[in-house]
């Protein structure tokens, strides 16, 4: 099932002189199941494509579809509920709220969706297990927590309710290598348990844990690879 369409999608940021074609016809599928990477140098529209994706930004030309609905066609309210249940953030500095346990961060999504406190607790707790914490992490507060820790926060955040698109933007930038690899072990778990994953990043070794990767140049998709079938290719070889 596709969770997420990019279908011949620019924008263009700024008008005239100024005018900066931050993402130029782009086109990009990705299933339920699949974690795809984008790569590309600084400025070369990663952030833009990810913004586009979860509708945080409208591209100037072109469509998204998440989950089959064009978000264009939907007005601010529709939007923002389509975004509440279906797609989930993970920011490289963790985004929680500070003043919420972690159970709480991680109910958030549901309770603003106005299930009862009692209802999302039970459910966080459980997200919360699903990516390796407990009931007593699970009461503690952000400052609490260790980096690792609070990115699992952010992943069971993410993923809470049935949200099948969680977004990445570079999560592992705050994490010791470690640290880091854990996380990204865990998004490609979350993947393989049916959610679809983008994930932008700068290093080609946590690149590696998609099943393929993007390269954006100057807007444009220029090259996508799958280092996963290209490692059994090699292995195979071995034998
Ligand atoms: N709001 C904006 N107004 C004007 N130009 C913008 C805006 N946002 C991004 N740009 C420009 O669009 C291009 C793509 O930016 P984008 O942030 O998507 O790149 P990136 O690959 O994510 O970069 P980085 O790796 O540095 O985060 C850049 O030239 C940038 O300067």
């Amino acid at each position: 099932m596709t969770v997420l369409h990019l279908n011949g999608v620019s924008r263009v940021h700024g008008s005239g002189e100024n005018a900066v074609n931050a993402l130029v016809d782009a086109e990009l599928t990705i299933a339920a199941g699949e974690l795809v990477a984008i790569m590309g140098p600084s400025g070369s529209g990663k952030s833009t494509l990810l913004n586009l994706a979860g509708g945080l930004d409208a591209p100037t030309s072109g469509q998204v579809l998440v989950e089959g609905t064009v978000l264009a066609s939907l007005n601010k309210k529709q939007l923002a509920g389509l975004r509440r249940r279906s797609i989930g953030y993970v920011f490289q500095d963790y985004n929680l709220v500070p003043s919420l346990t972690a159970a709480e961060n991680a109910a958030l999504p549901l309770e603003l969706d106005g299930m009862s406190a009692g209802k999302s607790r039970k459910l966080a707790l459980a997200a919360l297990e699903e990516v390796g914490l407990d009931v007593k992490q699970g009461d503690r507060f952000p400052d609490e927590l260790s980096g690792g820790q609070a990115q699992r926060v952010a992943i069971a955040r993410a993923l809470i309710g049935d949200r099948r698109l969680v977004l990445a933007d570079e999560p592992t930038g705050a994490l010791d290598s470690t640290t880091g690899e854990e996380v990204l072990k865990l998004l490609r778990a979350r993947c393989d348990a049916g959610a679809a994953g983008l994930l932008v990043t700068h290093d080609a070794r946590h690149a590696g844990w998609a099943d393929r990767i993007v390269f954006l140049r100057d807007g444009r998709i220029v090259d996508t690879s799958a280092p996963l079938a290209d490692a059994d290719a090699l292995l195979e070889g071995v034998e």
